[in-house]
């Protein structure tokens, strides 16, 4: 990946400087200053020594006479597979828990209270193959399989909760897949999950081929930390997806992606979409994509013409995270394995609510009249053309 662009940061970092470079800061992302934590030495030279970066800022919020700040330390981690593609699925498995392990460890040392991975972040994201074996055979139980008992014993050690994307296996439901989040709690335990409400079509992102849109609608885990909820990749070009979430109360909404900058993961969309989400819902959101290439061992191709090829291109990292108010930190490398940190206040979600009034003005019960319509089999869209008067 030597020659991939660093960031959109290292390009505005390399180019403008002083008021220029302030301004914008300012103008593009809402902020005038960083907020840049201290990190632990140990912490800086064990991301050195296991070549991934480390970042942290603050989201600090006012005052407030009444209640206490409500600081949560939130940790999201980046990475590329470990081992080649054409290895043993454990084998494979095994690898990318070992690379996780000393990122997880660094951001236990910090003392990071909740971690979010990218989307199946224990496997190749491999569903452009359209091939089942070996790939299917990645699933495993959101209850008390290999990767839930991995992070559950870590969750216990650091009083840490996990938001884990996985392949799901539904034993007790005639064994079929899932695209599946398990929220594991800072004690270990499983707290719930939640299944992936939108499926793409789209480019070599052939998921419809594995598993289904979700049923498990819009849940919000009310952790120890506070209340999150997953929106889960594709689900972030879907605004009413994240709305749900808002209106079930969520703080925190992630959404581990894998994503690519072809047009079906759209590269110039994703500094802008959970940006959005945390706008318009007055929560926090953290994005959070995978990195690197992905070779395959057979060739597939994408329908279009072009030759086959092993790989679907670059995942570009970039995870960054989002305040209630749009204001965002700097995010993480384009190729590089990272751990984010977020020092949030979460008191600032309902400071910025009592600002803008974002809810108070939504109009739900016009939309929701507008949209039963919609979905009457001899709906007309409400166009007024000049000569009906
Ligand atoms: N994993 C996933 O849903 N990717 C779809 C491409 C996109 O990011 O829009």
């Amino acid at each position: 990946m030597e020659n991939e662009t660093v960031s959109l940061e290292a390009i505005v970092n390399n180019n403008l400087n002083g008021r220029d470079l302030e301004e914008f800061n300012r103008i593009y992302y809402g902020r005038t200053d960083n907020h840049e934590v201290k990190l632990k030495e140990s912490s800086i030279a064990a991301a050195k020594e296991a070549d991934f970066e480390l970042a942290a800022y603050a989201f600090p919020a006012k005052k407030e006479q009444t209640r206490p700040p409500r600081i949560v330390k939130v940790g999201v981690i980046q990475h590329s597979i470990a081992a080649p593609t054409d290895r043993p699925v454990n084998e494979q498995k095994k690898a990318i828990f070992e690379k996780v392990k000393k990122i997880i460890d660094v951001a236990g040392q910090e003392g990071v209270n909740i971690i979010c991975f990218q989307e199946l972040w224990n496997m190749p994201f491999a569903f452009c193959t359209r091939e089942k074996q070996p790939w299917c055979e990645f699933a495993e139980s959101a209850e008390d399989g290999p990767t839930t008992r991995f992070l559950s014993e870590l969750a216990a050690k650091y009083a840490m909760v996990f938001v884990s994307s996985i392949l799901e296996r539904d034993e007790n439901h005639s064994d079929i897949l899932w695209n599946t989040a398990v929220i594991i709690s800072d004690t270990g335990s499983v707290i719930g999950k939640h299944r992936k409400n939108h499926i793409p079509r789209v480019g070599d992102f052939n998921e419809s081929n594995y598993y289904m849109e979700g049923n498990t609608g819009h849940p919000v885990f009310a952790t120890r930390y506070g209340k999150i909820a997953v929106n889960i990749c594709f689900g972030r070009h879907h605004v009413l997806n994240w709305m749900m979430f808002g209106q079930n109360g969520a703080e925190i909404v992630f959404n581990p992606s894998a994503t690519i900058a072809a047009e079906a993961g759209s590269e110039y969309m994703w500094n802008i979409e959970a940006r959005n989400a945390a706008i318009t819902n007055c929560y926090y959101t953290a994005a959070i994509n995978r990195v690197g290439y992905e070779e395959f061992p057979n060739e597939f191709t994408s329908a279009d013409g072009k030759p086959a090829h092993k790989d679907l291109g670059l995942f570009y990292g970039s995870s960054y995270f989002t305040g209630p108010d749009g204001v965002r930190c700097p995010g993480l490398s384009r190729t590089r394995d990272g751990l984010l940190i977020a020092v949030m206040d979460l008191n600032k979600n309902r400071q910025i609510k009592d600002r803008r009034c974002y809810y108070m003005t939504q109009r739900l019960d016009m939309y929701v009249h507008s949209l039963s319509k919609v979905l009457e089999l001899d709906y007309k869209p409400q166009v007024v053309h000049e000569n009906e008067k």
